[in-house]
């Protein structure tokens, strides 16, 4: 599907909208209410990635297909590994064989898993036949993704002697471990994080919780997005959100003000409103801690006209795609003066941005959702637009009650 977008023609917005729960805090939860029955779960997420993760967790036997989602491959494979008697080999998208879970597999091998690769070494579809893991200390690299470290505290409280892990490097997405370290400490579970070293008790049974998941901060990033490209005044209104989020995306509420976006919390709402501040020509950003926001904050700056420099973006070659790549690439489509290194993005300056450009999007949700906010400055298409539906699959909709005009070519 491929959509010709324009911009509402009144710049200055003024609406709500409901976005759907956080991916990351759904397939946690998803995975901790399958190892303990007294778990209930609000406002999950309808992203494909929560509904594969959901579907993955029924599966006993036979092979598990997680198309595109990371997390739902790396926390899937720490609960088969300790899932006594079942036994699969879980794969996903061309993609997902290019996405690295050597480090993973390690950890849990030391700790007694019982897993070996399908086709190339390092990297899924991988097989595993459930073991009882009486193992209870592994050191994994830390730098490389976050996933592996909470995929493993996320089975930690059901193994039989807990676990400590000890985190070799320097660590990366760190507020993702604290989220998962967060919801464990939510449903009961001790757990402590000092330094390099993580522990967490067993846990044999769970008092009922209900664990309410928050709306997605990286979906909000595209409204702050668009809400910096509109007219001083405009306000947009987002739900369900809470000042204090296990969320580190949510950060965004204190980058925007750089782009004069000013954020107000209230009655689980909060609301985004463009003010009249001059914007600096150069905006420098470390984003080791919200990789997921780094696509929609360099669309930022291109559409303000401002440069940036970006850096902690080391891990943006293995995700969806490359998207280092990728934002060279369609960035300096559009007119911009772009240059990336392997962790770092940088954008000049530039007046401008050419029209009608059709924008590719690798199978990556975030290139389309982060180029879209370029339709409150000129007309842009996106191909393969119905990528978004990974983590927000009714972003069209919502831009459509935004008043963007959204044709299909
Ligand atoms: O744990 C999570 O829910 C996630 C961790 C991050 O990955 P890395 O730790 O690989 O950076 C993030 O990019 C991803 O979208 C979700
Ligand atoms: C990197 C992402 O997802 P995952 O690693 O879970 O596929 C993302 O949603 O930006």
């Amino acid at each position: 599907m491929k959509l010709h977008l324009t911009g509402p023609s009144n710049t200055k917005l003024n609406d709500t909208i409901t976005i759907t729960g956080s991916k990351s805090e759904s397939n946690r939860s998803l995975l901790l209410a399958a190892l303990f029955s007294d778990i209930k779960i609000e406002n999950i997420s309808n992203s494909d990635d929560a509904q594969v993760m959901a579907k993955g967790l029924k599966i006993s036997e036979g092979t598990v297909d997680i198309h595109h989602a990371g997390t739902a491959m790396r926390f899937l494979t720490g609960y088969f590994a300790s899932q006594e008697g079942k036994e699969v080999v879980l794969t996903g998208s061309k993609r997902m064989t290019e996405r690295p879970i050597e480090i993973l597999v390690d950890a849990l091998k030391t700790l007694g898993a019982e897993i070996s690769y399908v086709q190339d070494e390092g990297y899924p579809p991988i097989k595993i036949k459930g073991q009882r893991i009486v193992k209870d200390k592994v050191s994994l690299p830390a730098n490389v993704s976050s996933q592996y470290i909470s995929s493993l505290l996320l089975i930690a409280p059901s193994l039989e002697n807990g676990l400590e892990l000890e985190l070799v490097g320097k660590i990366t997405s760190v507020p993702y471990i604290k989220m998962t370290l967060a919801l464990l400490d939510e449903i009961g579970v001790t757990t402590s994080f000092e330094g390099n070293l993580i522990k967490v008790s067993p846990k044999a049974k769970v008092a009922p919780t209900t664990l309410v998941v928050e709306s997605d901060w990286s979906s909000a990033s595209y409204f702050y997005g668009i809400c910096a490209l509109a007219a001083p005044g405009t306000e947009i209104t987002l739900s369900a959100y809470k000042k204090e989020s296990l969320q580190g995306d949510s950060v965004l509420a204190n980058i925007y003000t750089a782009f004069g976006v000013e954020t107000t919390f209230s009655n689980n709402m909060v609301t985004l409103k463009k003010t009249d501040k001059k914007i600096d020509a150069k905006n420098e950003f470390d984003l080791a801690n919200a990789p997921d926001i780094a696509q929609t904050i360099a669309v930022t700056c291109f559409g303000l006209g401002v440069g940036c420099y970006l850096t902690g973006l080391h891990t943006l070659k293995i995700k969806e795609t490359d998207r280092l790549e990728a934002l060279n690439t369609e960035l300096s489509k559009l007119g911009a003066n772009i240059a990336v290194t392997d962790k770092t993005l940088t954008i000049v300056p530039s007046i401008g941005i050419l029209e009608d450009i059709a924008i590719d999007t690798y199978n990556d949700h975030r290139m389309a959702m982060a180029f879209a906010p370029l339709a409150m400055k000129t007309t842009i298409i996106i191909n393969d637009a119905e990528v978004v539906s990974k983590s927000y699959p009714d972003f069209w909709n919502d831009l459509k009650q935004l008043d963007f005009g959204i044709k299909e070519l």
